[in-house]
């Protein structure tokens, strides 16, 4: 079987890699002329664990192909899909603009049956928007062909991408007719030999099943947080709360974690674009609109322990920041929690010295030399008044407190992912702030 990915960032990427993977002939196209010369020499732009490997492996199989021309695969393939970006647009939408281009250009070029499926995140309606694009490039042409198109949304995490590809907890599909359902159910089948968790549903459904995911696990967060602060005021710990709660399997023990807010280049985004969908159809997502302004505060909670620790004096200190990605296994800073500290801190005077294991580069393309990029967590606190975490990759969760005593200026310890015992912490002489 082939097919075409179009659009090579993370999701296209890797799905396109996976795929070819599981036998399947891929070919990844992008319009980034430079993204596609580093992946046909062999170098990966983006960070992801196992996937460099992966592509190498099935490059050198000859399963895997990169291009900027979509038309050169046209004529070969039996299924095109679109992952593209869908930024936000000014008003919170999602903008459609590269998905239709890809319609557009399907449109334009192909000359048999194809299947166009949208693996972007996209709202309810896109696909009659994809269909009749489509049709009028067809129509333009003066050409009659048959094609369907199909909603395939994706699940995957940054840092667990190729893992949640490979044994999806579900591969949802929207489809309109038997002959896209065959094919996509060909394409899968490789992935559901140990658990058939294949879903087919109407398209409109599966554009919504995508948001609403996202939205669900943006809301658990936002809510325990809420919990978290809460606790914090009536002496309740959020960690034993959410053992006690998560051991009900009705809520379960995932994404129930207390932290210094989601970041991210999904759920800020998708949790805007429901909001906005329900607002042009004239209903108010009031729990969505709450989850946002959670989100928001919270991405301020350790300037504010930081600010309150020093009554307020804090001009002229320093502080160590750990972990700048929105999460760890990433060099991601899309909405990175961290970006909105630094603001904060270096608006109130503050110098502040970072360190992150990968997304040391990225933090610099985003904000210059306005905070010092340190070599290694160490050196970050030499100095330091307080230290404090924002990430939680593997590297930060034992560190040598006795090190950090000799390095640091101060003994405070702001903990934004709840990652460290405070009888610890306490014994070598630190105060120990964390999330509820
Ligand atoms: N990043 C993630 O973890 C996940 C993302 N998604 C969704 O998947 C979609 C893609 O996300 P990412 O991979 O993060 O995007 P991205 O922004 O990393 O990559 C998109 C790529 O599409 C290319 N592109 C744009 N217009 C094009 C065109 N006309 N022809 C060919 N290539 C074109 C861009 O050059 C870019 O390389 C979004 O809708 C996102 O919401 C869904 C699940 C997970
Ligand atoms: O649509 C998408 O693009 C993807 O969005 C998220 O994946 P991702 O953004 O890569 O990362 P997550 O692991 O979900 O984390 C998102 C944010 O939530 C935070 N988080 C996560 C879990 C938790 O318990 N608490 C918490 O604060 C993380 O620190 C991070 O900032 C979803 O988990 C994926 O299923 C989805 O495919």
């Amino acid at each position: 079987m082939k097919i075409a990915i179009v659009g090579t960032g993370y999701v296209g990427l890797v799905s396109g890699t996976c795929f070819s993977e599981m036998g399947v002939d891929v070919t990844c196209v992008d319009v980034n002329k430079e993204k596609i010369e580093q992946l046909q020499h062999g170098m990966i732009p983006i960070y992801e664990p196992g996937l460099e490997e992966m592509v190498h492996k099935n490059v050198k199989a000859g399963r895997l192909h990169f291009t900027t021309d979509l038309t050169e695969v046209l004529d070969e393939v039996e299924v095109v899909f679109s992952a593209v970006g869908t930024p936000p647009d000014e008003d919170g939408s999602a903008d459609l603009k590269y998905v239709l281009e890809v319609a557009r250009t399907v449109g334009r070029n192909m000359n048999k049956y194809l299947v166009v499926v949208t693996k972007s995140t996209v709202p309810v309606g896109t696909a009659i928007k994809v269909k009749q694009a489509i049709r009028e490039e067809l129509e333009q042409r003066g050409v009659t062909l048959e094609f369907d198109v199909a909603s395939n949304p994706e699940f995957l995490k940054e840092g667990a991408a190729v893992e949640d590809f490979m044994r999806p907890d579900r591969v949802v599909v929207g489809v309109e007719s038997d002959r896209a359902k065959e094919s996509m159910t060909r394409l899968y089948r490789p992935f559901m030999l140990t658990n058939d968790r294949m879903i087919f549903t109407d398209i409109p459904s599966a554009e919504m099943i995508k948001y609403a995911a996202n939205s669900m696990l943006a809301t658990r967060i936002s809510f325990m947080n809420d919990v978290a602060n809460l606790c914090e005021l009536v002496g309740a710990d959020i960690n034993m709360v959410r053992k006690g709660i998560g051991a009900d399997t009705r809520i379960g023990q995932k994404f129930l974690y207390a932290g210094c807010g989601y970041g991210g280049s999904c759920f800020p985004k998708d949790v805007k674009a429901l909001i906005k969908t329900a607002e042009q159809n004239g209903y108010e997502m009031q729990v969505l609109k709450a989850v946002e302004s959670v989100n928001e505060r919270q991405k301020s909670v350790l300037f504010r322990k930081f600010v309150n620790h020093f009554s307020g004096d804090v001009k002229g200190k320093t502080v160590a920041l750990w972990g700048l990605a929105f999460k760890p296994e990433t060099d991601d800073m899309r909405e990175a929690p961290a970006l909105v500290l630094i603001d904060l801190l270096l608006n109130a005077g503050v110098t502040v010295k970072v360190y992150d294991p990968i997304a040391m580069d990225e933090c610099h393309r985003r904000i210059g030399d306005t905070v010092v990029y340190c070599k290694d967590m160490y050196e970050a606190t030499v100095d330091a008044d307080a230290l404090m975490l924002v990430t939680e990759w593997k590297e930060f969760r034992v560190p040598s407190w006795s090190v950090l005593k000799k390095s640091m200026n101060g003994r405070v310890v702001i903990d934004g992912r709840n990652i460290y015992e405070r009888r610890e912490l306490e014994e070598n002489g630190f105060e120990y702030y964390k999330i509820g």
